[in-house]
């Protein structure tokens, strides 16, 4: 079996190119000033520079505005936005539809009953992601990236009429019995390709690459 990797939260060439050699599908810049990987769009656009046709790059968004993301998407050609905050469907559609980019939502789970979230975007989003719901003293600071995994077991035996990716907490040492429990088909990762929040460690980076293609 062979999954798909994202590295979220890329903030140096060093970093990028490791993803870019090791194999990722799909790259990460974080465009949210409070987080410690956050990118403006002028230091996103020379790392985005650096990545071959065929990886998706994808630009990470909290609850952002049109000006923002046209702001980004003027010096970024991003591939994908990823909605990490509240974004309802209809914003969702709005976003697709007014910068003609592919969106993925985020959809963050504690329990099963939070999968009831998902219906609301089918046919809006093109691409759902599952993540950990933050801690409730981070959920308007950091609403993700907080190196937390959830009870996987929510995922096991489900599937979605879309493409999607399982995030929270992966590490090189667990990326096995999540794909195996979840059946996930792509894993996005960015704590646990660190040495501490926003210092990616591209050694990590290559190794959690290594280690999906072993599946
Ligand atoms: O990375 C951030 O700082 C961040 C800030 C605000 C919203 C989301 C953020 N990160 C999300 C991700 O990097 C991933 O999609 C996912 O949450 C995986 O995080 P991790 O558990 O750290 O691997």
């Amino acid at each position: 079996m062979s999954v798909d990797v994202k590295i979220c939260g890329i903030s140096t060439p060093a970093a990028m190119s490791a993803a870019v050699t090791g194999g990722a599908a799909f790259v990460g810049l974080v465009f949210y000033p409070p987080s410690p990987r956050s990118v403006t769009p002028e230091q996103a656009a020379p790392l985005a520079a650096l990545v071959p046709e065929g990886i998706v790059k994808t630009g990470l968004l909290v609850d952002a505005d049109d000006a923002t993301i046209a702001a980004i998407l003027k010096e970024v050609p991003l591939d994908l936005l990823q909605l990490h905050g509240s974004e309802t469907p209809e914003r969702a559609a709005a976003i697709k539809a007014r910068f003609g980019v592919r969106v993925m939502k985020v959809l963050k789970l504690h329990q099963e009953s939070d999968l009831a979230a998902v219906e609301p975007y089918l046919g809006v989003v093109d691409r759902l992601l599952f993540d950990a719901k933050p801690p409730a003293e981070m959920k308007n600071t950091l609403p993700g990236g907080n190196a937390l995994s959830f009870d996987w077991s929510i995922l096991a035996g489900k599937t979605w009429p879309l493409p999607w990716m399982l995030a929270g907490g992966l590490t090189a040492d667990n990326l096995a019995e999540a794909v195996a429990v979840t059946g996930a088909p792509a894993l996005d990762i960015s704590s646990g390709v660190e040495d501490a929040p926003g210092r990616k460690n591209p050694e990590k980076i290559r190794a959690f690459l290594a280690a999906a293609k072993a599946l």
